[in-house]
This record gives C-alpha cells, structure tokens and sequence, in this order.
C-alpha cells in the first residue's frame, strides 16, 4: 500500500476516516483503517465474510449495538460544509445525516421494508422523515417520481402495492427509491447484490451507476465479490482480518496487485481474468 493513502489530503474529501477501531465486548475485529472517499467517488471495500466490512459501514452510520466500541474519526464533509467527525456528533446530529445525507443500503431489501405497509407508504416515509411539511400532493408526485427514477414498472398502478407483490430486484430497487429520496451526498451500499441473480444483479449495478451520476453521489459499495466490485468501484480498498491490506485504484488493484490477499481474490474471481473483462480496468 502507498503510505500516502494515510496521510489527509489536501483536497477536502466528503469521507476521511483514519485510525477507525471497532471492538465488540473488548474484542477488537476492525484494526484501525484509514480511507478516503473523494465527491462523487466510488470507493469499493472488499474483503472475504468476516472480515470487517460491515462493522465498518455500521460503524460510519454509529448503528452498532452498545457492546460495541468504536475510536479513531470519521470526518464527513458534504460541498460547502465544514467537516464534523461523525464519532463526536449528538445522536440527534447523527439522526438527521441518516435521514438525509448518508444513506445505506443492504443485502436483503426485506429488512429495510414493512411487510405490511404499502410501497408507497414506506417511500413517502422516507421523505417525510426529513421533510415533514411536505403537503400530500407533493409527497405522491415525489413518491412517483422516485419510482419512476429507479425504474420501478406502472408506478400509479403498483405505489398501494405491498413489498410481497414485487420481485427481489424490484424490492431492492424500492429500497434505493427510499434510500435516495432526500438527496443523500453519501450512499452506503452493503452487498446490495448479493442476494439477487446475476442478470438482476447487473440491473441494479446499471441503475446504481446511473443514479450516481446523476446525483453526483458518492458511494461506498462493499462486497465480497470483486467481479461485482470491478463493475462500480473508481477505488478499492481491501480487507482481511479488521485490516486494509491494499487500497489504490481500480485500474491498480485489478491489473497490478500487490498484495498476496489481493491476488488470491483475483484468483478466486475467474470471470476477471478472461481477456474478455479486461475493460474493466477502466472502470
Ligand atoms: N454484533 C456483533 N457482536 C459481536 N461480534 C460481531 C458483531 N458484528 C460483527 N462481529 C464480529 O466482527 C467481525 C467482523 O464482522 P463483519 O460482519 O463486519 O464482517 P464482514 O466482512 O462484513 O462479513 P460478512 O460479509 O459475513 O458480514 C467478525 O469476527 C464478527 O464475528
């Protein structure tokens, strides 16, 4: 790994996290990390189950269970803002970035839906949390409009539909409809794919990536899967055991790893090293 990746960087970054440390119950599983998360930067965390990624993003959002302790800081600077080190924000701070500005996304679109509460009904929530004057014209239009931007087929038919009458892509493509609504600078995506099969699961990268840019987003996309990683990712970084063993480019990481960790990852992603996906060195 390049040293410098350590060091804070001249240009303010939406994301600088440095020397992050999560312990559960004393029993320290994230090491220390450093990363960066540029505007409009994706940042790929990879890593093999149990290697701290999700501790990590939990961690950022401060959604860990109290047995958990978390050091080191977080700064979070959205454009034209000063940055605030999210560890040392009042839970009422913190409530109102997670409504708005950060936003996160994971595996099973299910434990982000009520069963039983209409599609509509759980997006126009989302919205209000943040925005609760809004009149009830508007939270429908809003409500439409964002089931129109991720795609979400005949949204005046389906908005009084249940989650239950939709497919998992679907569901998941609901999830990002509320995940977006307030116009976050940050989205969270923990394995948003996983759970889906490959065709759908290159939909939702397709609209993820579309969204990003049209937002100006920044993402942090963790996944296991660097295929998935190769497809969205502008930077990576790589974690085994509670550690960023490598963090560089895409184009670095994928063509030129220089971790042994790194390496066997490639070598158990075989699509990555037929000739043919080779273009993803320019994602
Ligand atoms: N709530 C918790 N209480 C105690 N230990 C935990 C808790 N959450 C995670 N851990 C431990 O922290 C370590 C990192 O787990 P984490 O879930 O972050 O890994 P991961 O890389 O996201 O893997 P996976 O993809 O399987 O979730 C593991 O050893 C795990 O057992």
């Amino acid at each position: 790994m390049n040293p410098s990746e350590n060091e804070p960087t001249a240009i303010q970054n939406l994301l600088s996290v440095r020397d992050l440390r999560i312990a559960f119950s004393g029993r320290e599983c994230v090491h220390g990390i450093s990363f960066d998360l540029a505007h409009g930067e994706t940042l790929g965390l990879v890593g093999e189950s149990g290697s701290g990624k999700s501790a990590t993003s939990l961690g950022l959002l401060r959604l860990l269970p109290p047995s958990a302790s978390v050091g080191g800081s977080i700064a979070f600077a959205p454009t034209g803002k000063e940055p605030e080190d999210l560890l040392h924000l009042s839970e009422e701070a913190m409530r109102r970035h997670r409504s708005r500005s950060i936003a996160m996304i994971f595996q099973e679109p299910m434990t982000a839906l009520n069963p039983v509460m209409k599609i509509g009904q759980q997006i126009a929530e989302a919205l209000l949390a943040h925005a609760p004057r809004t009149s009830r014209r508007e939270v429908r239009e809003r409500v439409l409009e964002a089931m129109r931007e991720v795609a979400l087929p005949d949204p005046e038919r389906r908005i009084d539909d249940y989650p239950h009458q939709f497919s998992g892509g679907q569901r998941q493509r609901i999830v990002i409809a509320m995940a977006l609504i307030n116009k976050p600078r940050l989205l969270i995506a923990d394995e948003p794919t996983t759970a889906l099969d490959v065709t759908v699961q290159a939909q939702i990268i397709a609209l993820l990536k579309r969204l990003r840019a049209e937002h100006n987003l920044s993402m942090l996309f963790i996944s296991h899967d660097l295929t998935v990683v190769s497809q969205v990712a502008d930077r990576v970084a790589v974690m085994q055991h509670g550690a960023i063993v490598e963090q560089g480019s895409a184009t670095q990481i994928f063509t030129h790893p220089q971790h042994a960790y790194t390496r066997s990852l490639l070598a158990s992603a075989p699509s990555m090293t037929t000739p043919r996906d080779r273009p993803l060195a320019t994602v």
